[in-house]
Protein backbone atom coordinates (compact mmCIF):
# COMPACT_ATOMS: atom_id res chain seq x y z
CA UNK A 1 0.00 0.00 0.00
CA UNK A 2 0.93 3.60 -0.51
CA UNK A 3 0.00 6.81 1.87
CA UNK A 4 -0.93 10.21 0.31
CA UNK A 5 -2.20 12.67 2.57
CA UNK A 6 -4.58 15.50 1.81
CA UNK A 7 -2.45 18.70 3.21
CA UNK A 8 -3.40 22.90 3.67
CA UNK A 9 -1.27 25.72 3.87
CA UNK A 10 -3.73 28.78 4.62
CA UNK A 11 -6.56 26.71 3.29
CA UNK A 12 -4.50 26.19 -0.28
CA UNK A 13 -4.81 22.73 -0.62
CA UNK A 14 -2.93 20.08 -1.85
CA UNK A 15 -2.49 15.54 -2.40
CA UNK A 16 1.30 14.88 -1.15
CA UNK A 17 3.03 11.98 -2.63
CA UNK A 18 6.01 10.61 -0.89
CA UNK A 19 7.36 8.95 -4.40
CA UNK A 20 10.23 7.04 -2.43
CA UNK A 21 7.03 4.47 -1.44
CA UNK A 22 7.19 3.59 -4.56
CA UNK A 23 8.77 0.60 -6.26
CA UNK A 24 8.19 2.01 -9.83
CA UNK A 25 7.91 5.99 -9.22
CA UNK A 26 5.39 7.60 -11.27
CA UNK A 27 6.51 8.90 -14.73
CA UNK A 28 5.54 12.34 -15.42
CA UNK A 29 2.90 11.52 -17.67
CA UNK A 30 1.52 9.31 -14.95
CA UNK A 31 2.10 12.56 -12.28
CA UNK A 32 0.79 14.77 -14.26
CA UNK A 33 -2.39 12.66 -15.12
CA UNK A 34 -2.61 11.80 -11.56
CA UNK A 35 -2.94 15.83 -10.95
CA UNK A 36 -5.36 16.22 -12.85
CA UNK A 37 -7.60 14.02 -12.17
CA UNK A 38 -7.05 13.87 -8.49
CA UNK A 39 -7.83 17.80 -7.95
CA UNK A 40 -10.87 17.82 -9.79
CA UNK A 41 -13.04 19.72 -7.37
CA UNK A 42 -16.19 17.90 -9.14
CA UNK A 43 -15.00 13.96 -9.96
CA UNK A 44 -11.63 14.41 -7.78
CA UNK A 45 -10.52 13.05 -4.35
CA UNK A 46 -12.31 14.58 -1.48
CA UNK A 47 -13.50 17.33 -3.43
CA UNK A 48 -10.23 17.94 -5.06
CA UNK A 49 -7.33 20.58 -4.55
CA UNK A 50 -5.16 23.68 -6.08
CA UNK A 51 -2.48 20.78 -7.08
CA UNK A 52 -0.81 17.92 -6.49
CA UNK A 53 2.97 17.86 -4.54
CA UNK A 54 5.39 15.12 -5.26
CA UNK A 55 8.09 14.34 -2.79
CA UNK A 56 11.29 12.22 -4.30
CA UNK A 57 15.17 11.55 -3.29
CA UNK A 58 17.53 14.47 -3.16
CA UNK A 59 20.74 13.66 -3.89
CA UNK A 60 22.23 17.19 -2.97
CA UNK A 61 23.72 17.17 0.91
CA UNK A 62 21.99 17.99 3.52
CA UNK A 63 18.57 18.04 1.55
CA UNK A 64 15.60 15.85 3.03
CA UNK A 65 14.00 15.42 0.05
CA UNK A 66 12.72 17.19 -3.48
CA UNK A 67 9.65 18.99 -4.02
CA UNK A 68 7.74 18.91 -7.15
CA UNK A 69 4.85 20.98 -7.69
CA UNK A 70 1.98 20.41 -9.93
CA UNK A 71 -1.35 22.79 -10.59
CA UNK A 72 -4.63 21.09 -10.94
CA UNK A 73 -4.43 21.87 -15.05
CA UNK A 74 -0.96 19.43 -14.73
CA UNK A 75 1.91 22.54 -15.73
CA UNK A 76 4.34 22.41 -13.45
CA UNK A 77 5.77 25.19 -11.05
CA UNK A 78 8.87 25.89 -10.04
CA UNK A 79 8.11 26.86 -6.53
CA UNK A 80 5.18 26.77 -4.12
CA UNK A 81 4.99 28.62 -0.61
CA UNK A 82 2.44 26.76 1.23
CA UNK A 83 3.19 23.60 0.06
CA UNK A 84 6.75 23.43 0.62
CA UNK A 85 5.56 24.34 4.36
CA UNK A 86 3.45 21.44 4.02
CA UNK A 87 6.26 19.26 2.37
CA UNK A 88 8.44 20.45 5.39
CA UNK A 89 6.21 19.40 8.08
CA UNK A 90 5.93 15.50 6.16
CA UNK A 91 9.88 15.06 5.91
CA UNK A 92 10.31 16.55 9.68
CA UNK A 93 8.21 13.81 11.04
CA UNK A 94 9.56 11.46 7.97
CA UNK A 95 13.23 12.10 9.22
CA UNK A 96 12.96 13.40 12.77
CA UNK A 97 14.17 16.51 12.11
CA UNK A 98 13.39 20.59 12.91
CA UNK A 99 15.53 22.08 10.54
CA UNK A 100 16.54 21.28 6.98
CA UNK A 101 16.54 21.96 3.52
CA UNK A 102 14.36 20.93 0.30
CA UNK A 103 15.41 20.95 -3.16
CA UNK A 104 13.22 22.94 -5.47
CA UNK A 105 13.18 22.96 -9.18
CA UNK A 106 15.62 25.89 -9.03
CA UNK A 107 17.23 25.73 -5.34
CA UNK A 108 17.56 23.71 -2.32
CA UNK A 109 15.27 26.32 0.56
CA UNK A 110 15.49 26.15 4.22
CA UNK A 111 12.35 24.94 6.48
CA UNK A 112 12.32 24.65 10.15
CA UNK A 113 9.42 23.68 12.19
CA UNK A 114 8.19 26.18 14.40
CA UNK A 115 6.32 26.28 18.18
CA UNK A 116 2.56 24.87 17.03
CA UNK A 117 0.21 27.74 17.00
CA UNK A 118 -2.64 26.03 18.93
CA UNK A 119 -3.70 22.25 19.51
CA UNK A 120 -3.21 20.43 16.35
CA UNK A 121 -2.02 23.51 14.27
CA UNK A 122 1.60 22.76 13.35
CA UNK A 123 3.49 25.87 11.93
CA UNK A 124 6.38 25.69 9.55
CA UNK A 125 8.98 28.57 8.51
CA UNK A 126 9.86 27.96 4.88
CA UNK A 127 12.83 30.21 2.44
CA UNK A 128 10.97 31.49 -0.35
CA UNK A 129 14.10 32.24 -3.11
CA UNK A 130 15.62 33.21 -5.71
CA UNK A 131 13.95 36.33 -6.27
CA UNK A 132 14.19 38.42 -9.56
CA UNK A 133 12.57 41.22 -11.15
CA UNK A 134 14.29 40.61 -14.25
CA UNK A 135 11.48 39.99 -17.45
CA UNK A 136 13.44 37.08 -18.29
CA UNK A 137 13.11 35.39 -15.32
CA UNK A 138 9.17 35.61 -15.32
CA UNK A 139 9.16 35.47 -18.39
CA UNK A 140 7.15 39.16 -19.73
CA UNK A 141 7.38 41.01 -22.76
CA UNK A 142 5.92 44.09 -24.77
CA UNK A 143 5.68 45.88 -21.50
CA UNK A 144 8.59 48.57 -22.66
CA UNK A 145 11.14 47.88 -20.02
CA UNK A 146 13.02 44.66 -18.42
CA UNK A 147 12.14 45.25 -15.11
CA UNK A 148 8.61 46.30 -14.03
CA UNK A 149 8.53 48.13 -10.40
CA UNK A 150 5.38 50.02 -9.06
CA UNK A 151 4.55 51.17 -13.26
CA UNK A 152 1.50 52.50 -14.69
CA UNK A 153 0.42 49.38 -17.11
CA UNK A 154 -2.58 50.82 -19.11
CA UNK A 155 -3.14 47.72 -20.56
CA UNK A 156 -3.55 45.87 -17.78
CA UNK A 157 -5.41 48.11 -15.91
CA UNK A 158 -6.08 52.06 -15.86
CA UNK A 159 -4.66 53.86 -12.45
CA UNK A 160 -2.79 51.10 -10.77
CA UNK A 161 0.33 50.42 -10.60
CA UNK A 162 2.13 46.90 -10.98
CA UNK A 163 5.25 45.39 -10.11
CA UNK A 164 6.21 41.42 -11.67
CA UNK A 165 8.92 39.38 -9.67
CA UNK A 166 10.24 35.80 -9.47
CA UNK A 167 9.93 33.69 -6.57
CA UNK A 168 11.17 32.24 -8.73
CA UNK A 169 7.53 30.78 -9.60
CA UNK A 170 5.87 34.55 -11.90
CA UNK A 171 3.82 36.68 -9.90
CA UNK A 172 2.33 40.29 -11.14
CA UNK A 173 1.28 42.21 -7.79
CA UNK A 174 -0.44 45.36 -7.22
CA UNK A 175 -1.20 47.52 -3.96
CA UNK A 176 -4.85 48.28 -4.36
CA UNK A 177 -7.69 50.18 -2.46
CA UNK A 178 -10.61 47.74 -1.46
CA UNK A 179 -13.17 48.79 -3.80
CA UNK A 180 -10.72 46.79 -6.20
CA UNK A 181 -10.01 44.18 -4.29
CA UNK A 182 -13.54 43.47 -4.26
CA UNK A 183 -14.29 44.07 -8.20
CA UNK A 184 -14.23 41.66 -10.58
CA UNK A 185 -10.94 42.97 -11.72
CA UNK A 186 -8.64 40.56 -10.75
CA UNK A 187 -10.58 37.54 -12.09
CA UNK A 188 -10.78 39.40 -15.74
CA UNK A 189 -6.32 40.15 -15.62
CA UNK A 190 -5.90 36.86 -14.44
CA UNK A 191 -7.94 35.12 -16.30
CA UNK A 192 -6.82 37.03 -19.36
CA UNK A 193 -2.89 36.69 -18.63
CA UNK A 194 -3.39 32.47 -18.42
CA UNK A 195 -4.48 32.37 -21.67
CA UNK A 196 -2.68 32.89 -24.95
CA UNK A 197 -1.92 37.09 -24.45
CA UNK A 198 1.37 39.12 -25.68
CA UNK A 199 3.03 39.96 -22.05
CA UNK A 200 3.57 36.47 -20.27
CA UNK A 201 4.02 33.69 -22.38
CA UNK A 202 3.94 31.07 -19.74
CA UNK A 203 1.32 32.80 -17.34
CA UNK A 204 1.35 34.32 -13.89
CA UNK A 205 0.27 34.21 -10.52
CA UNK A 206 -1.63 37.49 -10.10
CA UNK A 207 -2.49 39.20 -6.59
CA UNK A 208 -4.40 42.04 -5.47
CA UNK A 209 -2.80 43.77 -2.05
CA UNK A 210 -4.49 45.89 0.30
CA UNK A 211 -2.19 47.63 3.08
CA UNK A 212 -4.81 47.34 6.51
CA UNK A 213 -2.11 48.88 8.62
CA UNK A 214 2.02 49.08 8.59
CA UNK A 215 2.49 45.39 9.25
CA UNK A 216 -1.16 44.07 8.06
CA UNK A 217 -1.84 43.12 4.63
CA UNK A 218 -4.71 41.04 2.81
CA UNK A 219 -3.87 39.37 -0.40
CA UNK A 220 -5.96 37.94 -2.94
CA UNK A 221 -4.55 35.63 -5.80
CA UNK A 222 -5.81 34.53 -8.94
CA UNK A 223 -3.38 31.39 -9.12
CA UNK A 224 -1.41 30.64 -12.66
CA UNK A 225 -2.20 26.85 -13.39
CA UNK A 226 -5.31 26.53 -10.76
CA UNK A 227 -7.56 30.14 -10.45
CA UNK A 228 -8.89 31.79 -7.62
CA UNK A 229 -6.99 29.63 -4.42
CA UNK A 230 -7.87 30.53 -0.87
CA UNK A 231 -4.43 31.50 -0.70
CA UNK A 232 -0.73 31.62 -2.64
CA UNK A 233 2.02 31.10 -0.24
CA UNK A 234 4.68 32.99 -3.11
CA UNK A 235 1.94 35.98 -3.71
CA UNK A 236 1.82 36.79 -0.52
CA UNK A 237 5.43 36.50 -0.14
CA UNK A 238 6.20 38.79 -3.60
CA UNK A 239 2.86 41.10 -2.24
CA UNK A 240 5.19 41.40 1.15
CA UNK A 241 8.11 42.04 -0.17
CA UNK A 242 6.21 44.67 -3.14
CA UNK A 243 5.32 46.64 -0.30
CA UNK A 244 8.40 46.81 2.09
CA UNK A 245 10.06 48.70 -1.57
CA UNK A 246 6.80 50.35 -2.23
CA UNK A 247 7.04 52.06 1.43
CA UNK A 248 10.94 52.29 1.88
CA UNK A 249 10.13 54.97 4.93
CA UNK A 250 7.82 52.32 6.66
CA UNK A 251 11.39 50.34 7.19
CA UNK A 252 9.73 47.04 6.97
CA UNK A 253 12.83 44.86 6.15
CA UNK A 254 13.05 42.10 8.51
CA UNK A 255 9.67 43.19 10.23
CA UNK A 256 7.57 40.73 10.91
CA UNK A 257 4.16 41.24 8.37
CA UNK A 258 0.82 39.43 9.34
CA UNK A 259 -0.47 38.52 5.25
CA UNK A 260 -4.64 37.80 5.46
CA UNK A 261 -6.47 36.33 3.03
CA UNK A 262 -9.59 34.31 2.26
CA UNK A 263 -8.25 31.07 3.87
CA UNK A 264 -6.65 32.90 6.94
CA UNK A 265 -3.11 34.44 7.74
CA UNK A 266 0.23 33.52 7.02
CA UNK A 267 3.90 35.73 8.69
CA UNK A 268 6.38 37.29 6.60
CA UNK A 269 9.68 38.38 6.98
CA UNK A 270 11.43 40.53 3.87
CA UNK A 271 14.94 40.18 3.93
CA UNK A 272 17.55 41.70 1.73
CA UNK A 273 21.05 40.29 0.88
CA UNK A 274 23.75 41.83 -0.94
CA UNK A 275 22.32 40.95 -4.17
CA UNK A 276 18.68 40.35 -4.10
CA UNK A 277 15.92 39.68 -1.78
CA UNK A 278 14.60 36.20 0.12
CA UNK A 279 11.46 36.24 2.38
CA UNK A 280 10.56 34.02 5.10
CA UNK A 281 6.96 32.51 5.26
CA UNK A 282 5.53 31.35 7.90
CA UNK A 283 2.26 29.32 8.84
CA UNK A 284 0.55 26.50 9.43
CA UNK A 285 0.70 22.73 7.98
CA UNK A 286 -2.38 20.79 8.06
CA UNK A 287 -2.70 17.45 7.56
CA UNK A 288 -6.76 16.66 6.61
CA UNK A 289 -6.67 13.08 5.16
CA UNK A 290 -4.58 10.66 4.97
CA UNK A 291 -5.32 8.39 1.97
CA UNK A 292 -4.23 4.35 1.55
CA UNK A 293 -4.14 3.28 -1.88
CA UNK A 294 -2.44 0.34 -3.79
CA UNK A 295 0.52 1.28 -6.13
CA UNK A 296 -0.77 0.04 -8.65
CA UNK A 297 -4.27 2.20 -8.94
CA UNK A 298 -1.70 5.61 -8.90
CA UNK A 299 -0.56 3.94 -12.48
CA UNK A 300 -3.60 3.51 -13.97
CA UNK A 301 -4.86 6.50 -16.89
CA UNK A 302 -8.65 6.50 -15.54
CA UNK A 303 -8.22 6.82 -11.67
CA UNK A 304 -11.68 5.53 -10.11
CA UNK A 305 -11.16 6.49 -6.34
CA UNK A 306 -13.48 4.17 -5.20
CA UNK A 307 -11.21 1.93 -3.30
CA UNK A 308 -9.03 4.65 -1.66
CA UNK A 309 -8.89 4.03 1.77
CA UNK A 310 -9.37 7.31 3.58
CA UNK A 311 -8.79 8.36 7.34
CA UNK A 312 -10.21 11.61 8.22
CA UNK A 313 -7.61 13.55 10.77
CA UNK A 314 -9.12 16.52 13.43
CA UNK A 315 -6.20 18.99 11.97
CA UNK A 316 -8.81 21.12 10.21
CA UNK A 317 -11.18 21.39 12.80
CA UNK A 318 -8.29 22.47 15.17
CA UNK A 319 -7.45 25.41 12.55
CA UNK A 320 -10.51 26.66 11.96
CA UNK A 321 -11.01 26.96 15.62
CA UNK A 322 -7.88 28.90 15.74
CA UNK A 323 -8.63 30.79 12.90
CA UNK A 324 -12.17 32.00 14.29
CA UNK A 325 -10.64 33.15 17.59
CA UNK A 326 -7.57 34.98 15.50
CA UNK A 327 -8.07 35.56 11.84
CA UNK A 328 -7.32 39.19 11.55
N1 LIG B 1 0.17 28.31 -9.23
C1 LIG B 1 1.59 28.52 -8.94
C2 LIG B 1 2.15 27.32 -8.17
C3 LIG B 1 1.51 27.17 -6.79
C4 LIG B 1 1.90 28.34 -5.91
C5 LIG B 1 1.02 28.60 -4.71
N2 LIG B 1 -0.01 27.65 -4.43
C6 LIG B 1 1.85 28.88 -3.47
O1 LIG B 1 1.44 28.55 -2.34
O2 LIG B 1 2.94 29.50 -3.63
C7 LIG B 1 2.37 28.67 -10.25
O3 LIG B 1 1.98 28.07 -11.26
O4 LIG B 1 3.40 29.38 -10.24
Amino acid sequence: MVQLQKVHGSQNQFFLLDQTQLKAPLTKEELVNLAQQITKRDTGLLNGADGLLVVSKSHHPQVLGKMQVINADGSFASMCGNGLRTVGRYLAQKYHKETFKVETMQSDLRVSCKPDWAQDVKAVSVEISPVSFQANDLPFTNLGATQLINQNVPEFAPNLKFSAVAVPNPHLISLVPNNILQSNLLEKLGTRLNQKNPYFPDGVNVSFAQVLNAHHLFVRTFERGVGFTNACGTGMSAASLVYALTYPQEHLFGQLLTISNPGGFVQTKVHRTAHSYWIELIGNATITHYIDVTESELHEKQLGFSNFKITSTTENEAYQKFMATHHK
